[in-house]
């Protein structure tokens, strides 16, 4: 199954091609008893020391677990050593989005939020003596620090109370039906590789002078000057918060817009309020090499346009951050020697089902690279444990994942973009509107609000719904239930709005804004 061609309602995957129709139909057949068996069992062989061995104890590996657990499994998982930042030896148990992800981030985005709100009072009427309000960076990471101690903690005695048994060390795949954690050997009916990913680093001069994202969550202090390197989800989320922090923000991709996938208003608009709030955007750059200057701080060069493009050096930097994409941990897991098929990122090949080719071996999160999302791993750890345990065999569900991008501002999106709609529906009824919201009227921020809402024009379905605007993802989630459930234009219209709220646009849309038409073919001649 192309899950990249056929998911919808997340920007990356879905959008970059057009997904089919197909999905729908997939999205009726969820948790139906098919052909495909539930758990494996090996000709001729019933001892196992667990019906389930997974390895990697993340969102997804978690979820499957414990829930595996729960249905009556044996089920035992395997994970590294804690540290902050992950390395070949060190993970922990929460995995990437709660220790070094999703939840020090958002930490960070509060941190950050605060500078806004100290600035935003002052037009409410609140006086802020110069240098009363200071930011220890120092105090910030112990607090954060503490937090991600007290969720490993959380997570283990989650594992423990649903009686899984936790295992440190790194696993390793010997055969289909045995796993080795530093030589141990544990033979298991199922086994579920649920080891995500790390951040990769571009193959430049200087790209050990660089950070990735591990790393700026644990920086000793808040770089001054930092440039960031892609254009994706980490780069627009981790320039907003080291910008409000203080910090002189260079954000550097090669596209002419960031945020490659999301709909196209929402990412012109969203460049837009990224310079407004202070960010220095590099569109269309091409990072060349990283240099450390005489007085430690860091020059990086970049190149405009294609290879004859002409170089820009960005000098007097603290830092560079890559966030320029995230690769599937499968080095060294012998996951090819025991048949398991991978794909070009080196990506667990799985079927609808989250199985691999190896019938008694699973895999989600994302290992598979569909959808790199906490939800969407945990959603499919949830099938796996059903498949497993339940003998329910049963598929994820990709159609309308919402997703929030946590920049400055907010970004948050469910369904299809406008540019995937057209392709998938042809005609469509576009709804939009920007305006500046009650609070910056007089907070003096500039920024405003963007809302969209894309409707297939035959159906009157609403398909795509997209915010750029503070709160954006809490609006967001609500939204997405009503798409989910395929609510039309004219049942979203039937709900009062609560006032005054930025939400309340989303039901008070009358006017279409655009409609987009199907070319006619052309006649014969
Ligand atoms: C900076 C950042 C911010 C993010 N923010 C968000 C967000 O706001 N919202 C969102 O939905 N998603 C976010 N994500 C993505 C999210 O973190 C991932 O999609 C999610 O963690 C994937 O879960 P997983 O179970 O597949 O893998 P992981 O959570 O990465 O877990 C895999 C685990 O396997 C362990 N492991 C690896 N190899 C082995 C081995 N051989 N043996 C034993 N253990 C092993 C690792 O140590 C790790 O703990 C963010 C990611 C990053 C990097
Ligand atoms: N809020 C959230 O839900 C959230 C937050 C952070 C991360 N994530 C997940 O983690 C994944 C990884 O995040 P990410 O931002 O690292 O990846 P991404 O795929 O979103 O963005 C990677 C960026 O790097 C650029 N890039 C890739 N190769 C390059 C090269 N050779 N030279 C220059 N630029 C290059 C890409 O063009 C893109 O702009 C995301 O896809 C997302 O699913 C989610």
């Amino acid at each position: 199954m192309n899950v990249a061609k056929l998911t919808t309602g997340l920007p990356r995957q879905c959008f970059r091609t057009a997904p089919c129709r197909i999905v729908r139909g997939m999205v009726a057949a969820r948790s139906v008893t098919t052909g495909a068996a539930a758990s494996s069992t090996p000709s001729g062989s019933g001892d196992f020391d667990f019906d389930l061995f997974t390895i990697g104890a993340g969102s997804g590996g978690v979820r499957g677990s414990r829930f595996a657990a729960s249905y009556g499994a044996k089920v035992a998982v395997c994970e590294l050593p804690f540290d902050y930042v992950s390395s070949e030896r060190a993970g922990g148990v929460g995995g990437t989005c709660v220790l070094r992800g999703c939840v020090p981030k958002k930490l960070m985005v509060y941190a950050a939020q605060y500078a806004e709100e100290f600035k935003a009072a002052e037009g409410f009427g609140w006086t802020l003596p110069a240098g009363a309000v200071q930011h220890s960076w120092t105090s910030f990471i112990e607090a954060k620090r503490k937090e991600l101690q007290r969720l490993n903690n959380a997570y283990k005695n989650t594992l423990n109370n649903a009686k899984v048994t936790l295992i440190e060390g790194r696993g390793r795949l010997v055969d289909p039906h045995t796993v080795e954690v530093d030589g141990r050997r544990y033979r298991a009916r199922n086994i579920l590789i649920a080891v995500g990913g790390r951040a990769s680093r571009l193959d430049i001069p200087g790209a050990e002078l660089c950070i990735t994202s591990d790393e700026a969550l644990e920086l000793q202090e808040c770089p001054k000057k930092i440039a960031v390197l892609g254009g994706g989800y980490i780069a627009v989320e981790f320039s907003g918060i080291f910008g409000r922090l203080g910090a002189e923000v260079h954000t550097c991709y090669r596209q002419p817009l960031p945020l490659r996938g999301f709909d196209g208003e929402v990412r012109k608009f969203a460049a837009d309020q990224y310079t407004a709030a202070g960010l220095h955007l590099h569109p269309g750059v091409t990072p060349v090499k990283v240099v450390r200057q005489d007085d430690g701080r860091l020059t990086l060069t970049v190149q405009h346009g294609g290879p004859t493009g002409h170089t820009e050096e960005l000098r007097d930097l603290d830092q560079v951050l890559m966030a320029t994409g995230r690769v599937p941990n499968t080095s060294g897991l012998g996951l090819s020697e025991a048949g398991v098929a991978l794909g070009p990122r080196g990506q667990v090949r799985v079927d609808e089902f989250c199985r691999t080719a190896v019938p008694s071996i699973w895999a989600v999160g994302d290992v598979i690279d569909r959808i790199q999302l906490t939800p969407v791993a945990l959603m499919e750890g949830m099938a796996v444990a059903k498949s497993i345990a339940l003998n329910q065999p049963s598929q994820p569900d990709y159609w309308a994942v919402p997703s929030a991008v946590f920049s400055h501002p907010e970004i948050a999106s469910v369904g299809y973009t406008e540019e995937a709609a057209a392709e998938v529906y042809g005609d469509l009824d576009i709804y939009s509107t920007s305006f500046r919201p009650m609070k910056n009227t007089i907070s003096g921020s500039p920024l405003r609000t963007f809302m969209k809402i894309v409707v297939d024009a035959a159906s009157q379905k609403v398909v795509g719904m997209h915010m750029v605007g503070a709160e954006a993802a809490e609006i967001m989630q609500g939204f997405a239930v009503a798409v989910k459930l395929g609510a039309t234009k004219a049942q979203m219209d039937s709900v009062v709005g609560i006032h005054p709220s930025a939400a309340e646009e989303f039901v008070t849309m009358r006017s279409v804004t655009r409609k987009v038409r199907k070319p006619e073919p052309a006649a014969a001649s």
